[in-house]
């Protein structure tokens, strides 16, 4: 595991705190105010940031994040543009705190696994997410990113059967992230119930933080499930609360989930 990712979930814990990961889109509402919106939500207490790289056909993505590709698309936040213009930025602004990329395999395939991975490094990237990359098809980029020390993260749906999510934890490289509904990002007044055993089973096979994710908006919505993973990812309330009122309410939000996440 990338040792940033490491410390920053376990300074978490020793404070007795879940982690939050917090997710905004790069290039939203334009690059360098994107970056605005990053250092805020650090400033609120994020523990790790995911950083959204735009893509034009974003499948697993609901009406809030959909609409935040197509703005950072229009103001041109293409890949390149993102490791280039915002990461050292925002590396700049909150070096203590690790930085994952989350976009689609087709984005980095057309820059090449390998120089993305090469590159991902050099900017101080400590993970990365694909959604749309199943776990059989991945041993080609998790090499690549191996070799430079990019933790490819994996997911693990509530359609994954256990045996499977057990095998996906064993082989995790920085945090597993557990998804909690089926379906597309977005905030939802509920989440399912089986989630905390689930998320017990991914623990025990796991030797890496395991996280939550999908339809967490609030402290309330956070709260329960730090008995049971290591942290909560929070997305599309942040790009919510950012796009309506700029980057003090990205701050806001944030500050307000960290305090449902203390033990
Ligand atoms: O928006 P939500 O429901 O808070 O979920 C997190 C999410 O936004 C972020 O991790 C993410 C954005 N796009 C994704 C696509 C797939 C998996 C995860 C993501």
């Amino acid at each position: 595991m990338s040792t940033e990712l490491g410390k920053a979930f376990a300074k978490a814990k020793a404070r007795g705190e879940g982690a939050l990961v917090a997710y905004a889109m790069a290039g939203d509402p334009d690059l360098p105010k994107s970056v605005d919106v990053f250092a805020a939500m650090v400033e609120g207490g994020a523990d790790v940031l995911e950083i959204g790289v735009a893509f034009s056909d974003p499948i697993a993505d609901g009406p809030v994040i959909q609409a935040a590709s197509e703005r950072a698309l229009k103001a041109g936040a293409t890949l390149r543009r993102v490791l280039d213009e915002v990461v050292p930025e925002v590396r700049r602004r909150c070096p203590e705190t690790p930085l994952v990329i989350m976009t689609y395999v087709n984005v980095i395939m057309a820059m090449g696994e390998e120089r993305y991975a090469k590159l991902a490094r050099e900017r101080g990237i400590s993970g990365t997410i694909l959604p749309d990359l199943p776990p059989e098809e991945s041993a080609g980029i998790r090499a690549a990113f191996d070799k430079e020390g990019v933790d490819l993260v994996p997911l693990c749906a509530p359609t994954t059967p256990p045996a499977r999510a057990e095998a996906i934890a064993k082989d995790a490289r920085g945090f597993v992230y557990c998804v909690s509904v089926a379906g597309v990002t977005g905030m939802r007044a509920e989440l399912p119930p089986d989630l905390s055993q689930r998320l017990d089973l991914v623990k025990r096979a796991a030797s890496v933080p395991v996280v939550a994710g999908f339809g967490i908006s609030n402290a309330d919505t956070a709260r329960p499930l730090v008995a049971h993973a290591d942290g909560v990812v929070v997305g599309s309330a942040i790009v919510k609360a950012a796009h309506s009122d700029g980057p003090a309410a990205a701050k806001q939000l944030c500050a307000d989930i960290k305090r449902g996440l203390k033990r």
